[in-house]
């Protein structure tokens, strides 16, 4: 997922990036990195959580009024800390660039920046795509005299010739702070601003939540093409694009996003209760009559509350969480994966005993936590146990941000929804329907338009068997590779920062 700050104010901006950075640290545990400018780049970022990575001897030293932040989920390159983010780049300006997504035209765009401009990136990050790309178009531009219609027009070749998902934020040196989204508007990314005696400071967010912390006020949405400019006279510049399709990632409402952050004007919250009130219809076809509804703690609970409500039946948390182990779909064993779910979840037997339980997660990926569980709770002394996701089949990997699986590792992809039942031992197995989920996040709901690829395997980008051949083939052969292109390095005119 990644999550992504920047922050543009009238005095040092490090502590708002720590705190905006720390309530997104659910969206990436990888890496994480920052990367501030007074005058000059200093930058510090390494593999591990936020408090493992910053220290006050560091911190000390990320001086400056503007500055970016990044919480890593790696998609592509491997975990390597000099993959972690921001990157920056010297020429045409000092450039500093975090994002989140991914892009997928690696190959052609390299070789475009290479032919073109003599670029070649130094590491399999995407995110050096997009900043050579957006960097190379600002080089074309009279430097001396850079205007913001430079900048977006160097925006806008940037998204035609790169493809993917990307909400980017970039600090241009000496001018102000960048944001732009991809064409699609595939990630969220937010605006906030909080005044102070000595002038607005500005904000950009992966999501709103950062902003409650900080005491921001949430501007806006920054969605499908958009941009926005803030130049060091704190004047705010829009480039609106016109009404294009949009394909916003649905999943972000269903797991990966916060609660309590607000999308497109929708509460994450408000929305998981909605998703659990739908399934209602199905539970109630497939003539199961559990005793108690409950989550899977954390991400289930609010579309479990939802279901309870709409059937009338006891909600309860049982599943006790320890929230010290991390993700369990996002490790890359099957053996690592086991593991985390074991370790993680403990039920209250008390509660069970006796019972027939509807358990609610978010969704089923491989099956790993779904069976897991269905085996704790009949240890438990559960009578029958019907597993329910608020998410449809995921039948197709997502290339935009998110490294579930490969087809071949997802259950749905590969079995009916008879045998998953067998396979995790429960008693029913319910899932969303995709059409329910198109009805809440179509394009009639005045949220525009959604990306549900990974339920449907139509993809909003066009035709992708090439880029999902070549991932396949990545992850068989090893994908924590480092692929080094040979040749050129780009060219540097000012000095590197500082690494703290
Ligand atoms: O079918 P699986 O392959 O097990 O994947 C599905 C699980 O993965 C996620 O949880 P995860 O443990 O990653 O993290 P969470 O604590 O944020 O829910 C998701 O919430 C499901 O519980
Ligand atoms: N999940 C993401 O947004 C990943 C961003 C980028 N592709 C990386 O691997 O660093
Ligand atoms: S494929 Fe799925 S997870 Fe990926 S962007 Fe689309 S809806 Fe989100
Ligand atoms: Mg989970």
């Amino acid at each position: 997922m990644c999550g992504i700050v920047g922050f543009f104010g009238p005095d040092d901006v490090v502590g708002d990036i720590v705190v905006g950075l720390t309530a997104l640290q659910h969206r990436g545990q990888d890496a994480a990195g920052i990367a501030t400018f007074d005058g000059n780049f200093h930058l510090h970022k390494g593999n591990g959580l936020i408090n493992d990575v910053f220290k006050p001897k560091h911190l000390k030293k990320l001086t400056g009024n503007i500055g970016i932040g990044h919480v890593r989920y790696t998609t592509q390159g491997s975990n390597d800390a000099e993959l972690a983010q921001p990157f920056t780049t010297s020429y045409p300006f000092g450039l500093a660039m975090v994002h989140n997504g991914n892009v997928i035209n690696f190959r052609s765009a390299a070789k475009r920046l290479h032919e073109k401009y003599h670029v070649l990136p130094k590491t399999s990050n995407d995110l050096e795509l997009i900043m050579y790309t957006f960097a190379s178009e600002l080089r074309l531009k009279n430097l001396d005299a850079l205007s913001v219609v430079d900048i977006f027009d160097a925006v806008e070749t940037t998204q035609e010739l790169v493809k993917g998902a990307y909400a980017t934020i970039t600090t241009i040196a000496g001018h102000g702070l960048l944001a732009f989204n991809d064409p699609l508007g595939i990630r969220p990314l937010v605006m906030g601003r909080r005044n102070t005696p000595d002038g607005p400071v500005f904000a950009f967010a992966s999501e709103s939540t950062c902003f409650d912390y900080l005491d921001f006020e949430l501007i806006e949405d920054i969605g499908p093409g958009q941009a926005v400019f803030i130049d060091k006279e704190f004047n705010v510049h829009f480039k609106n694009q016109p009404a294009k399709t949009k394909a916003f990632c649905v999943f972000e409402h269903i797991y990966f996003a916060r609660e309590d952050s607000v999308i497109h004007g929708r509460l994450v919250a408000r929305e998981r209760v909605r998703l659990g009130k739908m399934l209602a219809r199905k539970v109630i076809e497939s003539g199961i009559q559990p005793d108690m509804v409950i989550d899977v703690p954390s991400s289930g609970y609010f579309a479990a509350s939802g279901l309870a409500e709409a059937i009338g039946v006891p909600y309860r948390r049982v599943l006790v969480k320890n929230n010290h182990m991390g993700r369990s779909f996002i490790v890359s064993s099957q053996a690592g994966r086991e593991d985390v779910v074991k370790k993680k979840l403990n039920p209250i037997r008390e509660f069970v005993e006796g019972k027939k339980i509807a358990v609610v997660d978010d969704s089923i990926v491989r099956g790993t936590t779904s069976r897991r569980i269905v085996r704790i709770l009949r240890e438990a002394g559960a009578t029958e146990v019907y597993f329910i996701s608020s998410a449809p089949p995921i039948i197709s990997p997502c290339i935009y941000g998110i490294d579930m699986a490969m087809s071949t590792e997802l259950i749905a992809a590969n079995y009916t929804e008879e045998e998953i039942c067998r396979y995790i031992e429960a008693d029913k197995v319910i899932y969303q329907s995709l059409e329910d989920l198109q009805t809440l996040f179509g394009e009639d709901k005045g949220h525009g338009g959604s990306c549900f690829a990974c339920f449907s395997g139509q993809y909003p980008t066009g035709d992708v068997t090439k880029y999902l051949r070549h991932i396949q083939e990545e992850r068989t052969s090893h994908r924590q590779k480092e692929e080094r292109p040979t040749g050129t390095s780009v060219s540097a005119k000012a000095p590197a920062p500082t690494e703290h």
